[in-house]
């Protein structure tokens, strides 16, 4: 069991307000974590520090077994995939899929000069047909659906067999099928034991897929619950960390929480 992200006594401070305050995390190569929490309770937060975008105001974070502050963080960032709809925001519309994806293992977005090894572009080809798109590999991403555009960005993320793979509300805006099949495809990478560690922010049970093993629950920054998904993401939690009661319900892996009369 290899630590691929530690937290320490984290705290993030900015205009002396603490957004994250006594965060101890700990993410092994073989978890699938959730964080799951209101708006504003700091998720995003914590995935800009995960992702050494950020630094803690104190506290340490160790990232692949490096602390941050004393490492390159672009060695760092090669080995860690991030999928967030800020990452969606620089692809230009004209980019092509199977480049997107091909691109990544050069790190550049947009195709150059690049010459392209046969594995690089038989792992592109394989990639795309696990994420559902082997049909629109020679489609600029401007034209993709919400859906297909999120599939493309994961593509593209596990395209450099990162050792952690980051997904900000990766379900966010998708319609009910292309959600219902963007968390199949996750549950199955989840569930495969040469998949990278996982974490995914989501703000809704619905959207954690099965095989995700545990949950963080964020609340105005600090640690409502934390620990393994069959006994942490309980009904009480949730209502200490929503601010609400919950009638939670489990049905073959999948969760859905409405507010209780
Ligand atoms: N650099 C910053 N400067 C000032 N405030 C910040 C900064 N970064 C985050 N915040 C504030 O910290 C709080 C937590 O933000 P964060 O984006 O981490 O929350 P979140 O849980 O991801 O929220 P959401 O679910 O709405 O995306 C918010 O109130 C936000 O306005």
């Amino acid at each position: 069991m290899v630590n691929v992200l530690r937290f320490t006594d984290v705290s993030y401070l900015r205009n002396g307000r603490p957004i994250l305050d006594g965060v101890d995390w700990t993410v092994t190569d073989s978890d699938r974590w959730v964080i799951l929490g209101p708006n504003g309770a700091g998720k995003t937060t914590v995935m800009k520090l995960a992702t050494a975008n950020d630094y803690p105001t104190t506290g340490t974070v160790d990232v692949l077994d490096k602390r941050l502050g004393r490492v390159d963080i672009f060695e760092l960032r090669n080995r860690i995939g991030f999928v967030s709809s800020a990452t969606a925001r620089r692809i230009p519309a004209n980019e092509i899929v199977r480049d997107l994806v091909l691109t990544a293992a050069y790190s550049v977005e947009g195709r150059w000069n690049e010459h392209y090894e046969d594995i690089d572009i038989r792992q592109a080809e394989r990639i795309l047909a696990e994420w559902d798109l082997a049909g629109f590999a020679d489609h600029t991403f401007g034209t993709l659906s919400d859906g297909e555009r999120k599939r493309a960005l994961i593509a593209r993320a596990v395209m450099t067999d990162p050792e952690v793979l980051l997904l900000d509300e990766p379900s966010a805006s998708l319609d009910l099928g292309a959600r219902e099949r963007l968390l199949q495809m996750l549950s199955g990478f989840a569930q495969s034991p040469s998949s990278p560690a996982m974490v995914m922010v989501t703000h809704h049970v619905e959207e954690i897929p099965p095989g995700f093993t545990h949950v963080m629950m964020l609340k105005a920054g600090r640690i409502q619950a934390i620990g393994p998904m069959a006994t942490t993401l309980t009904a009480d939690n949730l209502e200490a960390t929503f601010g609400m009661p919950f009638e939670l319900t489990a049905h073959d892996g999948r969760y859905a929480a409405v507010a209780r009369p």
